[in-house]
């Protein structure tokens, strides 16, 4: 039964909810239809357990900034926390320790540099080694571990790949209908469906924390306190600083590591995927790109990320291929923290909460072409750089991405690098480009070809 003054939403099926109103593919059609059935925030069963979610900007702007604190939880009952045996930051409830971590990891990266090598520098070196590849013919990676464990890795090492298998799978699954049954539905959850898939993923990912844990033993032996070579060190010093209650840990250590791979793995290279498929199929765009990087970094070796306030265009493009991407279309869960109201509905604490933010990215009346791909989104009359306050591929308020900062950093120099180098073209015999997504926590683009040419 519905709690009294709760959001509405559709009749409820006993022990099954509302779970045959999903699409088990694909839920996010059918999310809209309900948002048009009920409004922007209504409410979901799934099994026997009523959840929030909140379509548009308006709500999402009353949830996750005005009523912050309220809507800052993470749920603790669900597939993902099975999947996960320590909580450091993204799973971790709100509270303490989640706080702690959470600022202690922005200022790591913030500050990362430490004095010798510079965030830029590190992403630099990589996009290097993706030159390096992509002349002999592929690759695409992610700067991770370099920043976390002081260490490059080549692209088919052991520890990339199984991070890498890790996160994809988890990621396909978690957010799915398929989790939310495994949440809703106790009885089935050693039925062979497809989630025990991501439960065999789990080996890799005790692999993962078996690598990580070998990672931190070396530190251990070779660090030098006060004089921090990557993020472990960071964290070793900072347990040292804490008294003995601290929440800092080596096992959190571990779980710190992993989820900012996990976090960071799959989203920037998915929008990067998504981001060359648009590209190469929108050929006037890319060389409209390519003019203003020739114009603005004429006479230099390298671009850097301050270059972007003389490339409106670039930022448009860039952008609005994050709003195509969509990239976490669903967020991470959220969970309220106490009793609260949503646009007038009381919500109880602990309900769990949905963001759609797909909804904000496409919301009509927030873009000047909602449904289509367009730079204009993010370009004034003047051909100036604009951001919508519907733009929140990275959620908002306390519980925001953590990684914006880097994740920016790197789409933009990533592109504009290759893009200055590369020409790429959809192949003449690839047929029409099919830009549907493929949808997990984070969404995919099928498999493309793609054909690269130098530029210079
Ligand atoms: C294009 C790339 C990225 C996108 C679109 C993205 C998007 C998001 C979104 C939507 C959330 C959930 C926010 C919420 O619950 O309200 C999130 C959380 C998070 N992201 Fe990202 N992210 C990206 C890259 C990264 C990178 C590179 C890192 C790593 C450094 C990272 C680290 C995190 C962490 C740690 C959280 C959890 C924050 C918390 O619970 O306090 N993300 N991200």
């Amino acid at each position: 039964r519905r709690p009294k003054n709760f959001p509405p939403g559709t009749p409820v099926l006993p022990i099954l909810g509302n779970t045959l109103h999903l699409n088990l593919q694909n839920p996010l059609e059918d999310l809209d239809k309900l948002r048009k059935s009920y409004g922007d925030v209504y409410s979901l069963f799934l099994g026997h357990k009523p959840n929030v979610v909140i379509n548009g900007v308006k709500p999402m702007k009353e949830a996750m900034m005005i009523k912050a604190a309220e809507f800052a939880g993470r749920p603790q009952d669900t597939f993902i926390n099975d999947v996960f045996s320590v909580k450091a930051l993204i799973f971790a409830d709100y509270g303490t320790s989640w706080r702690e971590h959470r600022r202690f990891a922005l200022m790591t990266l913030r500050n990362f540099g430490l004095g010798k090598k510079s965030m830029e520098d590190r992403i630099h070196d990589e996009i290097q080694h993706t030159i390096k590849t992509l002349d002999k013919s592929i690759g695409m990676t992610s700067v991770g571990s370099h920043i976390l464990f002081g260490t490059r890795y080549e692209y088919d090492d052991e520890f990339i790949t199984t991070v890498i298998q890790c996160v994809t799978e988890i990621t396909k699954i978690a957010n799915g209908p398929w989790a939310m049954l495994y949440d809703t539905l106790p009885f089935i959850r050693n039925l062979p469906l497809p989630f025990s898939k991501a439960f065999n993923e789990g080996k890799h990912y005790s692999r993962c924390s078996g690598l990580v844990l070998r990672l931190l033993n070396e530190h251990k032996k070779t660090r030098v306190p006060g004089e921090p070579r990557d993020f472990l060190d960071c964290y070793l010093d900072e347990m040292e600083k804490k008294a003995d209650d601290s929440s800092f840990s080596e096992d959190k250590l571990i779980f710190t590591g992993i989820e900012l791979m996990f976090a960071g793995t799959d989203t920037t290279s998915n929008t990067l995927l998504t981001a060359f498929l648009y590209l190469m199929n929108h050929p006037h765009i890319q060389e409209r790109c390519q003019q203003e990087i020739d114009r603005v970094l004429e006479g230099k070796d390298q671009v850097c990320f301050d270059d972007r306030h003389q490339m409106p265009y670039m930022q448009a493009v860039i952008h609005e291929l994050q709003r195509i991407a969509n990239t976490l279309p669903l967020s991470a869960f959220h969970c309220t923290t106490k009793d609260t109201e949503l646009m007038g509905y009381s919500i109880p604490r602990g309900t769990m909460i949905i963001q759609n933010l797909s909804s904000v990215l496409n919301e009509e009346g927030q873009w000047k072409y909602p449904h289509e791909f367009n730079p204009e989104n993010f370009l004034n009359d003047q051909g100036e750089f604009v951001k919508p306050d519907a733009f929140m591929p990275f959620s908002a308020g306390p519980r925001m991405c953590l990684g914006e900062g880097l994740a920016r950093m790197e789409l933009f120099l990533i592109m504009v690098t290759l893009l200055r180098k590369f020409k790429f073209i959809w192949p003449e015999d690839a047929g029409e480009p099919d830009y549907t997504l493929v949808f997990g926590a984070t969404m995919t683009p099928k498999p493309y070809p793609m054909k690269v040419q130098h530029r210079l």
